[in-house]
């Protein structure tokens, strides 16, 4: 097990306030939304559920499922002027500079006016997202222009529909749906902190989302996933991945999708999203892929006893369901939309403006000389 020095660099240990909303490797290894096991959602829940627990702090009932998904699909379409940035938008563009753009651009469109509208505006965010991602990437990518609504009942399945025109198959929607489970809370991470500080400030939902887009791009983050698919495209054969990974630990080189700042021994979402991968890989006929994650799994724990985090198995699943390698980490933006905006709300709840102290390293107080003495 990595040998973890706590506090210091990174606020690593520190506590940085409180929350009802999740709780990470409490058990040394668990994950819980308002209580709930994520496997036990994972099994039992629906994407949409979650995103109500998270908003409201309890599960909905049938009812209330049922508005609730009546108002997010009711929100779906895209104003035609966001439509007319997104076309402006190149086809060579980063897709997470795409989200954070549309994101901004509603934010002028539909702004939040007060809190009063906090869960307007991030229902209208959860509901647009699969468009906005969609909508740029078929329009510069294939140059066609989508319909924006589809008849899909859950996200993960309008999502998908979208994204390939076509009505995905149950399976599908079921895997994305899980997907959407798994990445959409997380407690203290990066993004969600950005978010929270944003909010600290009483800035609005638009601008607090927009931050945590941006944090969540990095390649230490979300962008993970997108960066574990570009390293296990390039390996040949499980041999060719262990023997790449030595090379790249020799150089000291960081293997994305594995590792953790929070978690010690494993990520429970992992087990979750593999066996999904390892389902797809079977069915798929080609299990190449998978193999050579087990391979690189298998390596890294032996090696570095370094394990996968959510985003390295999800590489291999989004690519048996044909989705573009781009766009891997604006998925995760689709889903932990509900973690941040839920945080938003938290901290909104119970505001101080979060400013800490830094620890002075410059040099000691002197005077300014004149220009022409230096
Ligand atoms: C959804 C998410 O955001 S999950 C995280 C996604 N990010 C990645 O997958 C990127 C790869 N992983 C990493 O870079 C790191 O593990 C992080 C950013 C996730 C966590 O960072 P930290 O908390 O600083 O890691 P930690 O303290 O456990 O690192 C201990 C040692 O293991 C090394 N290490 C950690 N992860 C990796 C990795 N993926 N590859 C190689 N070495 C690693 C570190 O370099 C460090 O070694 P050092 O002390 O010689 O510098
Ligand atoms: O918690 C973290 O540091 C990273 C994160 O968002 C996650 O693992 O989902």
């Amino acid at each position: 097990m990595v040998d973890k020095k706590l506090g210091g660099a990174g606020l690593r240990g520190q506590s940085a306030g409180e929350t009802s909303l999740c709780t990470v490797g409490k058990s040394g290894s668990g994950l819980t939304y308002c209580g709930y096991d994520v496997s036990d959602l994972a099994d039992n829940a629906t994407f949409e559920e979650v995103a109500y627990l998270l908003f409201n702090g309890e599960l909905p009932t049938v009812d209330q499922l049922a508005t609730y998904k009546a108002e997010l699909n009711g929100m779906r379409d895209l104003p035609q002027a966001l439509k007319e940035v997104l076309q402006k938008i190149p086809a060579d563009a980063h897709p997470m500079d795409v989200m954070r753009t549309g994101c901004s651009f509603l934010g002028n469109l539909e702004p939040e006016i007060d809190f009063s509208q906090q869960n307007k505006a991030a229902n209208r965010l959860l509901a647009a997202f699969p468009a906005i991602m969609c909508y740029w990437y078929n329009y510069s990518h294939e140059g066609k222009e989508i319909d924006c609504v589809t008849d899909e009942d859950s996200l993960g399945g309008h999502f998908l529909k979208l994204l390939n025109g076509e009505t995905p198959s149950e399976q599908h929607r079921r895997v994305m749906d899980v997907s959407l489970i798994l990445y959409a809370e997380h407690e203290f991470n990066a993004s969600t902190f950005t978010a929270r500080v944003c909010a600290s400030t009483l800035s609005d939902m638009y601008s607090c989302i927009t931050g945590a887009i941006g944090t969540l791009r990095g390649p230490l983050h979300g962008g993970a996933n997108e960066a574990a698919m570009d390293m296990i495209e390039r390996f040949t054969s499980p041999e060719d991945a262990k023997t790449q990974m030595a090379g790249m630990l020799e150089r000291k080189e960081k293997i994305m999708g594995f590792g953790h700042a929070i978690y010690r021994t494993s990520d429970p979402r992992n087990v979750i999203i593999k066996a999904w991968s390892e389902k797809l890989a079977k069915e798929n006929g080609d299990t190449s892929l998978y193999d050579i994650s087990v391979a690189c799994e298998e390596y890294m724990w032996d090696t570095k006893k370094l394990f996968c985090n959510a985003d390295f198995f999800h590489a291999s699943t989004y690519n048996y369901m044909g989705i573009p390698t781009k766009l891997f980490t604006p998925i995760f933006v689709c889903s932990r939309l509900t973690g941040w905006a839920a945080h938003v709300m938290e901290q909104r709840s119970n505001n101080r403006i979060i400013r800490p102290s830094a620890d002075y390293t410059g040099s000691e107080p002197r005077t300014v000389t004149p220009i022409e003495q230096r």
